[in-house]
């Protein structure tokens, strides 16, 4: 699967959104990739955590990172058969009071979630992760946004992986975009500096 495969299908099932948004960090865009949807489309489901599956190697087990995160790290771990654990995004205030979940029964684990911005969402299951003992070199998303997560996380000893950049996919598709689409894209294109 390539930038262009990939952008038609967050296109054709309406995964990529053009308006005004407000981002995790706080920043604002005009582009918003919205993965939440993908478990509602089976075969692009499967696609995207096969692609992802492939891609990876080494032995480790997978963190994934909810909630966005959490259906496609469930998919890549039963694919490639390794261990699943996750991080909740708040912790539990009953039972348990965990805010990890799952057995710790590796030594290292790669976090997936579904797109990184400045990369804080990684960075924060990493650090609740390196916290009980096992390391984290690795996170796999399914679109970078090139918007410094890559650099703020290799300072902290993680290399991010995507399956594409957002900049990368937003070219590709943007002569079949509608003109205040259009407009919005080269805006973000604009701010990523492409
Ligand atoms: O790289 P960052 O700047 O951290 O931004 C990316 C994060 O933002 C989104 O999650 P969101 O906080 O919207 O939560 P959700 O997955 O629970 O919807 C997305 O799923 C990533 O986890
Ligand atoms: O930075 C974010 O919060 C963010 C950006 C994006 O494109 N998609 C998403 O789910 N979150």
């Amino acid at each position: 699967m390539d930038a262009h495969e990939l952008g038609i299908i967050l296109i054709s099932r309406g995964m990529l959104k053009f308006g005004e948004f407000t981002l995790t960090s706080g920043k604002k865009s005009n582009i918003y990739v919205d993965l939440r949807p993908l478990p509602s489309f089976p075969e692009e489901f499967m696609k995207i955590a096969t692609e992802m599956s492939k891609r990876m190697n080494g032995d480790f087990g997978i963190c994934g990172v909810a909630v966005g995160g959490l259906p496609l790290a469930t998919a890549v771990a039963i694919i490639s058969r390794r261990p699943l654990i996750y991080v909740r995004k708040e912790k539990k205030e009953h039972g348990t009071e965990s805010l990890l979940e799952g057995s710790l029964n590796m030594r290292s684990y790669v976090i997936i979630d579904d797109v990184a911005t400045t990369g804080g969402s990684i960075l924060n299951a990493a650090r609740i992760v390196r916290n009980y003992g096992p390391d984290v070199k690795e996170a796999w998303v399914v679109v970078d946004r090139m918007q410094g997560a890559a650099e703020s996380l290799k300072e902290e000893g993680i290399e991010l992986k995507s399956l594409a950049t957002l900049p990368d996919i937003v070219k590709l598709v943007l002569d079949s975009l509608p003109e205040r689409e259009r407009s919005y894209a080269l805006k973000y294109l604009g701010e990523v500096g492409v």
